[in-house]
This record gives C-alpha cells, sequence and structure tokens, in this order.
C-alpha cells in the first residue's frame, strides 16, 4: 500500500497575494491562456502562513490528535474502507457504487475491523471526562469516513448503550456493557413510532405487567405504532430498547423503556416480532433503518430499566420521581449525547467541503477579465470569497461552539443538566441547518465537479441532510430552547431575582447603546459584536414573554400562546444560539497567548458577528441596526473577505484533515480526469 503523505499541502504562497494573478502568469505554466489547458495543476507547495497552521489544528481538533491520526492511518491501510489511486493521489472514498444490502454489510465489516483493532475498548466500561472525549474524537473521525458507519456505531454505543448506562441500573450494567462493547450483543434504540416522532410522549406502544409471571408484555396494538426508522433493526440488531407507555393496574403511568430481544445469535427474529425494512433512503444507505411489531412480546421484570422508576415483583409501581413531567424529561437524558455528536459531526462536514470547495477555488479558473490576460481564478472574484469565506469563518466559530459542547457534556454535573440540554438542542439545529447551507454552496462552487460522487460534497448532502431531523427535529429542538429561555426569565421575574445561567446575566444590566455610526474598528471589537448579540436576545425575550403574556390575558391557554407566537419564538432561539456561538469564540481567542494566531481569529470572529448581522432582517426590523449601519456591516463583510482570501489555503489546511479524505477535486483534477486514468 502507498503510503500516505497526510500533510496537506497548499498552493504557493504569490497566488494568495496578487489576486488576478498577471505578475506571474508568463512563470507559472498554470496560468497560461492557452486555449488547450496543458497545464499541470498548481504543484503545490506549504505556504509561509502568518500563523502556525499545526496549533491552528491543534486548537479546532481540541483534543485526542494522536488518537485521531492513528486512526486515519487505521482506516486508509485496510481495503474495506474503499482506497483509489486518482490523479496520482489515494482517497478513501464512500461506497456510491454498491447495492443498498451490499452498503450495509460494508458498513458491518469496518465495524469489525475496528472492533478487532482495538478502536472501541473502554466505550462503555470506562468512565471519566477523557475516555469520553477519546470516544467523541474516534467518532469524528469516522463520520469524516462515512456517515453510516458514525451512525451505525452512534445507534449501537450511544443509544443503546447510553440508554442501558443512563436509565439502567447495576444489574443493567452489568449484563450488558460490556458484551455491547465488544458487539456480542448488537443494540438498537426503538423510541419513533410511523404516527409519533418529535411528540414521544404521544407513543402508543403499550406495555403491562403480569404479576403471575413476573413479565412485562409489550405490544403494537395499531399499525401508527409500528416502530419506524430504528436503526440496526432491519439486519443485524439483536436487542432493541423499546420506548413503550407503561401500564399498570390500569393506570398509565407515562413513557418508560425496556430491553428486549428482537433476534436470536443466528440472526433470526425471534418469536413475536416482526421486522419490516424502511427501504432505500436519500442518503445513509449503510444504515439498516427498519420498523418492528411487537406481538404480545413477554420480557422479564428486569428488563425495565429501572434508574427512574420501577415495578415490584407484585406489580406496585415504584418512582422517586413524582412528576411524571420530571420523569419523562429523565427518560430523554441519553438523547444528549446523540445532539453533541450531531452538533460536532454537522462541523466535520462543513470542514470537508470548504476545504474541497476552496482548494478547489485556488487552483480553477474561469474568465479572463482583461482582454489577453490569464484566467482568474474562482476565489479572486470577491463574489465567490463572499459565497465561501463567511461559511468558512462561520465554520470556525461553530468550531468554537461543538468543542465548548464537548467539554460542559463531559464534565457534567447535576447543575449544568439543563444548561447542557438547551444548549446542545440550540447548536445541534444551528450547527446542522450552517452544514446543509454549507454543503449546497460547495456543491455549487465547485460547478460540475461537485456533481460527481467522488468529489464527495454532493454525495454529503444526501448523506448528512437527515441531521436536521432525527435526535430532535432542529424546528422542535429551537422551539423548547425558547420556551426555556422563556421559563427563565417568567422565574427571574417572579422571584425578583437577577439572571443566573444560560448566559443571560446580561439582561441585569442596562440595556447596551449602539453608536450611531458604526466605523470599522467598533464593528471589528468584542465589545460591539456582544452588545448587538445581547441587546437583540434581550429584546427579543422582552417581546416574547410580552407576547405570551397579552395573549394569556386575552383568554388563550399558555400551550396556545406559545404555538401563535412562534416568530418571536425562532427569532428568540436563533438569537440565543448565535450569541452563545460568540461567546465560545470570544472564550477560545482571549485565553490564546500566539499574535498570529490571534489576529486570524480576530478577523474570523469579526466575519462571523457582522455576517450574523447582516444575514437576521430581525435587526432592521426591530431596530438594532440603523439603516446605515446595516450598510456599513455589509461593506465590512466584503472588506474581511479581501482580508481573509490570502488565508484561505491555511485556513483549511488547519482543518487537519487528511488528503485521503478529500476529494480528487481538492488536488490534481486534470490528472485525476487524464485519458490514461481511464480503465481501457
Ligand atoms: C435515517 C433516520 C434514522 C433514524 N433512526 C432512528 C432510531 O434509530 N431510533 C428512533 O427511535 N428513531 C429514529 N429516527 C426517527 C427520528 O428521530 C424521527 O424521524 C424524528 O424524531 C422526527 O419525527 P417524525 O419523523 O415523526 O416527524 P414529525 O415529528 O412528525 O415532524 C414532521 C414535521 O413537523 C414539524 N413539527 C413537529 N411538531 C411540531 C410542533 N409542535 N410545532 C411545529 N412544527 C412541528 C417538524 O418540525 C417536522 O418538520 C430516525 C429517522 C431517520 C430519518
Amino acid at each position: 500500500m502507498e503510503k500516505i503523505n497526510f500533510r496537506t499541502k497548499v498552493l504557493s504562497r504569490h497566488l494568495n497575494h496578487d489576486p488576478f494573478n498577471t505578475k506571474n502568469s508568463s512563470k507559472n505554466p498554470f496560468l497560461q491562456s492557452s486555449p488547450c489547458l496543458s497545464y499541470t495543476p498548481p504543484e503545490l507547495s506549504e505556504p509561509n502562513s502568518v500563523f502556525d497552521v499545526k496549533l491552528m489544528r491543534k486548537l479546532m481538533d481540541g483534543h485526542n490528535i494522536v488518537d485521531r491520526d492513528w486512526l486515519y492511518n487505521l482506516m486508509v491501510q485496510s481495503k474495506l474502507f474503499n482506497p483509489q489511486e486518482k490523479g496520482g493521489k489515494i482517497f478513501v472514498l464512500p461506497d456510491y457504487n454498491q447495492s443498498m444490502e451490499q452498503q450495509r454489510e460494508m458498513t458491518m465489516k469496518r465495524i469489525e475491523y475496528l472492533l478487532d483493532h482495538g478502536v472501541f475498548q473502554g466505550w462503555l466500561t470506562r468512565k471519566g471526562p477523557e475516555a469520553e472525549l477519546r470516544k467523541f474524537a474516534i467518532l469524528d473521525v469516522v463520520g469524516i469516513f462515512d456517515h453510516s458507519l458514525a451512525i451505525k456505531l452512534g445507534v449501537h454505543f450511544f443509544l443503546w448503550g447510553g440508554a442501558i448506562q443512563f436509565f439502567g441500573t447495576k444489574r443493567h450494567h452489568d449484563r450488558w456493557l460490556k458484551d455491547t462493547e465488544d458487539y456480542v450483543v448488537k443494540g438498537c434504540f426503538s423510541m419513533t413510532e410511523l404516527g409519533h416522532g418529535s411528540n414521544v410522549r404521544g407513543i402508543e406502544t403499550i406495555t403491562t405487567y403480569d404479576s403471575n409471571t413476573g413479565e412485562f408484555v409489550i405490544n403494537t396494538p395499531c399499525e401508527s405504532a409500528q416502530k419506524y426508522w430504528i436503526g440496526g433493526a432491519a439486519n443485524h440488531a439483536t436487542h432493541t430498547i423499546v420506548f413503550s407507555q407503561l401500564n399498570i393496574n390500569r393506570r398509565n403511568e407515562g413513557v418508560h423503556a425496556f430491553i428486549a430481544q428482537i433476534r436470536d445469535a443466528n440472526g433470526n427474529v425471534c418469536p413475536n416480532i416482526r421486522i419490516a425494512d424502511c427501504g432505500h433512503k436519500v442518503g445513509l444507505n449503510g444504515v439498516d433503518n427498519g420498523r418492528i411489531w411487537f406481538d404480545n412480546v413477554r420480557i422479564p421484570r428486569e428488563n425495565l430499566l429501572n434508574s427512574v422508576a420501577d415495578v415490584s415483583p407484585d406489580g406496585q409501581y415504584l418512582s422517586a420521581i413524582k412528576d411524571p413531567d420530571q420523569r419523562f424529561a429523565a427518560f430523554l437524558a441519553p438523547l444528549t449525547s446523540g445532539r453533541v455528536t450531531i452538533a460536532v459531526s454537522a462541523i466535520y462536514q462543513s470542514k470537508i467541503s470548504l476545504a474541497i470547495a476552496i482548494r478547489y477555488s485556488l487552483t480553477r479558473r474561469a474568465f479572463s477579465i482583461t482582454p489577453s490576460g490569464p484566467e482568474v481564478l474562482l476565489l479572486d472574484y470577491p463574489s465567490h470569497q463572499r459565497r465561501l469565506l463567511p461559511l468558512l469563518a462561520k465554520t470556525y466559530s461553530m468550531s468554537f461552539a461543538a468543542n465548548y459542547l464537548k467539554t460542559i457534556y463531559v464534565k457534567r454535573t447535576p447543575e449544568l443538566i439543563k444548561t447542557i440540554h438547551i444548549v446542545s438542542s440550540a447548536f445541534k439545529a444551528t450547527l446542522s441547518w450552517h452544514n446543509m447551507r454549507t454543503l449546497q454552496e460547495c456543491r455549487e462552487a465547485c460547478g460540475g465537479q461537485g456533481m460527481k460522487t467522488e468529489n464527495r460534497v454532493g454525495h454529503l448532502k444526501g448523506e448528512y441532510d437527515v441531521q436536521s431531523t432525527f435526535e430532535g427535529d432542529n424546528n422542535v429542538l429551537m422551539q423548547q430552547v425558547s420556551k426555556a429561555l422563556l421559563a427563565e426569565y417568567v422565574a427571574a421575574k417572579r422571584r425578583n431575582k437577577p439572571f443566573k445561567g444560560l448566559g443571560l446575566e446580561h439582561m441585569n444590566k442596562p440595556s447596551p447603546v449602539i453608536p450611531s455610526h458604526l466605523t470599522s474598528s467598533v464593528m471589528r471589537s468584542i465589545d460591539f459584536q456582544n452588545d448587538i448579540l445581547c441587546l437583540r436576545e434581550r429584546d427579543l425575550l422582552n417581546r416574547f414573554a410580552s407576547e405570551i403574556s397579552l395573549r394569556q390575558a386575552q383568554g388563550e391557554s399558555r400551550e396556545q400562546a406559545f404555538v401563535m407566537s412562534y416568530q418571536l419564538a425562532e427569532d428568540l432561539g436563533r438569537a440565543f444560539s448565535d450569541k452563545a456561538i460568540l461567546r465560545t469564540f470570544v472564550d477560545a481567542e482571549t485565553t490564546l497567548m500566539d499574535a498570529p494566531l490571534k489576529n486570524i481569529l480576530g478577523l474570523l470572529r469579526s466575519m462571523y458577528a457582522l455576517v450574523t448581522l447582516e444575514e437576521d432582517s430581525a435587526f432592521l426590523r426591530y431596530g438594532y441596526l440603523s439603516m446605515d449601519n446595516a450598510a456599513e456591516v455589509r461593506k465590512e463583510v466584503a472588506k474581511l473577505c479581501g482580508e481573509l482570501r490570502p488565508h484561505a489555503l491555511s485556513l483549511v489546511s488547519s482543518f487537519g484533515i487528511p488528503d485521503a479524505f478529500l476529494s480528487p477535486v481538492a488536488f490534481n483534477w486534470i490528472e485525476a480526469n487524464s485519458w490514461s486514468s481511464v480503465q481501457h
């Protein structure tokens, strides 16, 4: 196997500093305006970057760099990861020429390969922040190769394994965790039904208790109660967590979680279980999503995951949490890790697509702007910069946000649970939406090449689209964020106490004043950026609370009032998320000692903040920005594009994604498409 050079090579520096590359056109064959493009695509060389790319990569990845590089290597070394030579380089490419069945089997084989190499050691049996961060790092890298592989692992370890860890007690931990880690059992997670997804409390599967035999009886009472979309259920899973209403002594105690076996060790479906396939999907076809019906399936009493509530042998319902709302909330806890991984993975996909599109835009030319001049590099068009560089800055900002989210998650304490729930909901939605937008822009920025599956960006759209739906639909999550902010507001006002937590402390201070005339230096200052994002959040929260209370005063229920105030709720959710992201950026930036890194991060932060002002019409609608200031912001964004342009390549190199995990269009795309590369 050819040794892969993981160093991401970059364009020679002179290309970066001469916007239209007029000076060097006679020397560089790539710059000739020959009608026949007989140039060799640029032999890329490491730029004398103004900042330390390795240091930036460390900051971006945040943790477990050695583990990440080890895993990249492990994958590239195996034929299972589909290494292919294109244009003189090796790429590990997704399985787009295989049937759904082949993709599913290949996903399982890859898992076995990683298992054999000890990748999952300690995933469920080792505890503490370090072990959890390693797990996250491994999942980041796996997802950079293939979403199906990451999701298949996520379902088994985070959903099935996480449910046993969080909802189960010692007896479940002893019985299941080691076997899960070793893949002796293959787990899945049956929460969603055909008739109920976001509204988990509405599920219709019913479980009753038979005190004569000491068993629970799980039943699918109607077609809409069939479990749907269950990852792993169609082909491989042997066991599942079943979410069901628990009916004890004719009283519904609400949603609870049980362990049920669905296949034997030979893969035969168990008695009284029916399983069907969800069929081909727009992406993620390496995951076998299935549907499950339970026909009065009997399971031992001990299979109730009983950390929240239990049923005694004689059929008494026992729970320390008396409030059904709180009980239900406790059952959703494992979903938080899913949201964390989605938020993080969304950012890595944005990084892949930006690395590819920006590298292409530094090697692809189109039209000349002088009669006999060379054609212009795509990234030298200000309009192309405007399309990609704000997304690059946002991806950097959200990278800090994702790292922050991971950190608070692995260091969670009971006091942090609420914050983690709200921040993970907001970031999961915002980062996955950002990813889809970035993928589309990068696909278009690669022109026709973006349509080639081997170039990854277009393919990633189908693969990652589902991120806005599973583990909490994005719109529903954002509603929960606004609801939680409203609850904080009401509680603070009712107690007449200062705001504390969720970053709302700024509400205790006087409202910030935005200068009537914005200069460049003001717009680039952390104070201004922070002030205006806080101003938007506080004003929207006040408006939202007023509208709800007005509607209630007019006779609407609290729930009706909330539903009808959806516009403000949406605006507020976005305001919370954008401001929280900026905060994570500022925290990362201000603790840095390295001046060149700080400078470039300053540009990226300003781009993030200003483009946020530009994109949300709330700033003009509610007057946080005057028309004149809005025009100044727009000009400043264009200026920042020009200033970031020379650093574009170093900035994507800093993502630390090995060349093999990018795509041919990001490198020597002429050679990758040469006649000699065609299989004759
Ligand atoms: C590929 C894939 C894998 C999956 N894997 C699993 C798995 O392993 N296990 C599992 O249990 N589930 C899984 N799911 C299910 C997933 O979690 C659900 O699809 C998700 O929760 C959304 O539910 P739903 O599809 O019923 O959509 P709905 O909840 O019906 O939502 C449909 C639309 O209605 C909107 N909507 C819903 N409620 C409101 C409201 N109150 N106000 C305004 N708008 C609203 C939503 O924003 C959404 O746009 C998977 C799904 C997919 C597609």
